[in-house]
C-alpha cells in the first residue's frame, strides 16, 4: 500500500519519569520534530507530540515504533500511555511544531524563549535564554533541566558577586540551555561537550541566536574532549544533566574538569540512585548532596571532600 502524504503527528501524555527515555529514543530512531506541550501553570501535564514524514513510517513502521517505546515504560513500573496517530497535511507541520513552544519562565528570574516569539511583557524582567528548540535535548521543560536552571540561580544568589567570572564546564550539553542561562547570570565562559553532533550544532547556533558565541566553546565528545577544551585549568562550576550511570561512568574523570574547590551540579538522575551515584562520587573524592527533588528526579551538588 502506498504511503499517505504528508506527516504524521504521534502524540502521547508525557509522564514526568518517561519523558527523558522517550526524548532520547525519539532521537536515537531519527524522529527530530518533537515537542512537549505544557501550560505554564500545569507544568506536570504534559503531552508529547512528534511529528513524522508519512512517506517513511507506513503502519508496520510505527507498529514497530509503539514496541520500541513500550519496554521504556517497565523499569517504572509503568505502561506506555496510548499512542495517538493523525495526519497532517504538508504545509501544516512546521507552523505546528512551532505553535507547541511557548515562552517558559523557569525558576525566579530565567525566561527561555522560543527564537520566533517576542519576550512577553510580563516577563519584561527575567534574563531572556532564546532557544531554537530544534532536535536537541533541553528546551527545558524537563524536570532535570529545571532543577539545573533553578540551581543555577540558587548559586548564583548566594554571593553577591552571583557567578561572575566563572569558568562553566556543560557536560552533556544538548541544546547549550544550562551553559547559556550560567553565561546570563554572570559566568565568564563555558566549554561544553555532547557525544550528539546535533547538540554540538544546537548549542552552536543557540549560543549565536543569544549573542554568546564568543563565550562558548562547543565540541563532540565528553568528559576527555571537556578536559581538552579546557587546556589543563579544570572549570569553577560543572554542570551535568545525565543518566545515573552514565554520570557514574564519568565521575572518575571529574577532577580534570573541575577544581578542587569549585561546585558540581548534577542532574538526570532519579532520587532512588542517588544513594548509589553519592558512594561512587565520595570514591572519587566528591562529597554529594541531594539539593533538590522535582518529580522523582534528583539534583545533586557535589563539591570536593575537604
Ligand atoms: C538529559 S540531556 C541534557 C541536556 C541539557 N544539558 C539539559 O540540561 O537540558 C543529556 C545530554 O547528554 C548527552 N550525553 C549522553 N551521554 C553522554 C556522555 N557520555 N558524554 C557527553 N554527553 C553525553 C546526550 O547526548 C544529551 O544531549
Amino acid at each position: 500500500m502506498a504511503a499517505a502524504p504528508g506527516w504524521w503527528r504521534l502524540e502521547l501524555a508525557s509522564l514526568p519519569e518517561l519523558e527523558e527515555s522517550l526524548l532520547w529514543k525519539l532521537a536515537d530512531l531519527g524522529i527530530a520534530r518533537v515537542a512537549v506541550q505544557h501550560r505554564p501553570e500545569t507544568p506536570s501535564q504534559r503531552q508529547l507530540i512528534a511529528w513524522l514524514p508519512a512517506i517513511d513510517w507506513p503502519e508496520l513502521e510505527r507498529q514497530q515504533l509503539a514496541l520500541a517505546l513500550a519496554p521504556l515504560a517497565e523499569p517504572f513500573g509503568l505502561a506506555l500511555p496510548p499512542l495517538r496517530w493523525s495526519q497532517q497535511a504538508d504545509e501544516d507541520w512546521s507552523l505546528s511544531w512551532k505553535q507547541h513552544w511557548q515562552a517558559d519562565p523557569v525558576g525566579k528570574g530565567l525566561l527561555i524563549l522560543p527564537a520566533w516569539l517576542p519576550c512577553p511583557p510580563e516577563h519584561a524582567e527575567r534574563r531572556l535564554i532564546a532557544m531554537d528548540p530544534g532536535s536537541a535535548f533541553g528546551t527545558g521543560s524537563h524536570p532535570t533541566t529545571r532543577l539545573c536552571l533553578e540551581a543555577l540561580e540558587l548559586l548564583a544568589a548566594m554571593t553577591q558577586e552571583g557567578l561572575a567570572g566563572l569558568r562553566v564546564a556543560d557536560l552533556g550539553c544538548g541544546s547549550g540551555v544550562l551553559g547559556l542561562a550560567a553565561l546570563r547570570l554572570g559566568a565568564a565562559s563555558v566549554a561544553a561537550v555532547d557525544t550528539d553532533s546535533l547538540a554540538v550544532r544546537a548549542t552552536t547556533d543557540n549560543a549565536a541566536l543569544n549573542g554568546l558565541t564568543p563565550q562558548v566553546r562547543v565540541q563532540l565528545g565528553s568528559v576527555e574532549a571537556l578536559a581538552e577544551l579546557l587546556e589543563g585549568q579544570p572549570a569553577d562550576l560543572l554542570l551535568c544533566n545525565i543518566l545515573a550511570p552514565v554520570i557514574q561512568a564519568l565521575c572518575p574523570a571529574f577532577n580534570t574538569v573541575l577544581a578542587a574547590n569549585g561546585v558540581g551540579l548534577l542532574s538526570g538522575l532519579l532520587v532512588d540512585q542517588a544513594p548509589a551515584l553519592q558512594l561512587a562520587l565520595r570514591d572519587e573524592g566528591w562529597q554529594a548532596e541531594l539539593t533538590a527533588e522535582q518529580s522523582q528526579w534528583g539534583l545533586m551538588t557535589i563539591r570536593r571532600v575537604a
